[in-house]
């Protein structure tokens, strides 16, 4: 598929219908459908993960089943798939329309709901070329959407393209919590032996205040030139800061996981599936145990690295009044003597603040990269962040 069949123009709504409360020019019948780029035909290192079908969640014996199934990928591995998660394929592919329209919005109206950096606070859009990777500025465009609860309502404004569909979103939102989130929680519980199943439930509802949030990503194609610069990525080695992050398929390949073995293998997009990988608070939840993975989006290869690539993805993260301390009544994480990560007590809420504000705030990043001096970041209270193998 040449690139221009994947391209779309920018949907902007006929001037006779730009009255308030008219959002019927966003009619998905008037939005051009998103369409994937073909996947490559390069023979890349893949890596072998597991799938989840999750519709054995509700079958008798099959929440042991699975747990059984995620016990290796849990603890060594970080990533796995999940399949049937209660989500047509039209509702996955609307949120892509959603978001390759919202992308090609002006900036001028993009920058209306502008992240507020300097608060630390990630949701809203934010524009890509704020970071230095390597040499040269990151090609990475944002738009975080909080959940949909009396905490975040009315805190943050939505363009007319996507208010027309807002209930949409938030039902998609829900579902990935609820279908998804939830029973992964009730399989690490069963993983860890916790008598209560419902243990990491409880630190995960979505009514009470937490950090999760639905995004909206893009990847610009960058010139040789550029990726040379930006070392094709290599550098980008991160753990994600949360409990899981959820990626819907994504065809153009980038996406690579630094195995226990110290080899970097690529993600391939399995049909129907999501790709879930473990993150910083279950890590920290579990002294370590559960496994948050490293890993990196690098340049995609040669026949695919013209192709904008375009990301749906979902954080999962807990309750902000969450204290990050191992679990204490699982026989496996006490015989594996796993121990606190930070000097002291530290709330969910503190440690977003604390990833964050090095996250969005690339002049903050540089100055506390550069204090050690040894490749590592004191993030909070103890635990370090550190740059991963190139
Ligand atoms: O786009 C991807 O494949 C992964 C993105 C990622 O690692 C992140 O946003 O933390
Ligand atoms: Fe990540």
């Amino acid at each position: 598929m040449a690139p221009s069949s994947v391209e779309t123009t920018t949907i902007t709504a006929p001037a006779e219908k730009k009255r308030p409360n008219d959002l019927s020019a966003y009619d998905f019948s008037k939005l051009e459908p998103y369409v994937h780029p073909p996947e490559t035909k390069e023979d890349l290192p893949w890596s072998e993960l597991v799938t989840l079908d999750l519709e054995d969640y509700g079958r008798p014996g099959g929440k042991e089943r699975l747990a059984k199934q995620l016990e290796h990928a849990v603890h060594h591995v970080g990533f796995f798939y999940v399949k049937k998660f209660g989500l047509t394929q039209e509702q996955v592919d609307r949120q892509f329309t959603l978001a390759q329209h919202f992308f090609k919005l002006p900036a001028s109206e993009k920058e209306k709901y502008e992240c507020n950096y300097a608060a630390a606070d990630y949701n809203g859009w934010r524009r890509p070329g704020r970071a230095q990777v390597a040499n040269t500025n990151d090609n990475i465009e944002i738009y975080n959407i909080p959940k949909f609860t009396p905490d975040f309502a009315g805190k943050y404004d939505y363009p007319d393209l996507l208010k027309a569909h807002l209930p949409e979103i938030e039902t998609f939102q829900r579902a990935l919590h609820a279908n998804v989130v939830l029973p992964l929680l009730r399989l690490f519980a069963i993983v860890l032996q916790l008598p209560d199943e419902e243990y990491l439930v409880k630190q995960h509802t979505y009514e009470k205040k937490s950090e999760d949030h639905f995004r909206y990503m893009l990847y610009y194609p960058r010139t040789e030139e550029e990726w040379k610069a930006a070392k094709y990525g290599a550098t980008g080695g991160h753990t994600d800061l949360g409990t899981v992050t959820l990626l819907f398929r994504q065809p153009v390949a980038g996406l690579q996981i630094l195995g226990e073995d110290g080899n970097w293998t690529w993600v391939s997009a399995q049909p129907g599936t999501i790709t879930v990988n473990l993150a910083d608070t279950i890590s920290h939840l579990t002294g370590g145990w559960l496994k948050s993975s490293v890993h990196r989006v690098v340049a995609p290869p040669q026949d695919q690295r013209q192709y904008k690539r375009t990301g749906l993805l979902y954080f999962a993260r807990p309750h902000n009044d969450t204290v990050l301390v191992p679990i204490t009544d699982s026989p496996l994480l006490e015989k594996a003597g796993v121990r606190p990560g930070f000097d002291g007590t530290v709330t969910m809420e503190e440690w977003v603040r604390a990833k964050q504000t090095l996250q969005l705030n690339p002049e903050i990043a540089k100055k506390r990269w550069a204090e050690r001096g040894d490749g590592k970041v004191e993030v909070l209270k103890g635990w370090h962040d550190q740059k991963y193998k190139e």
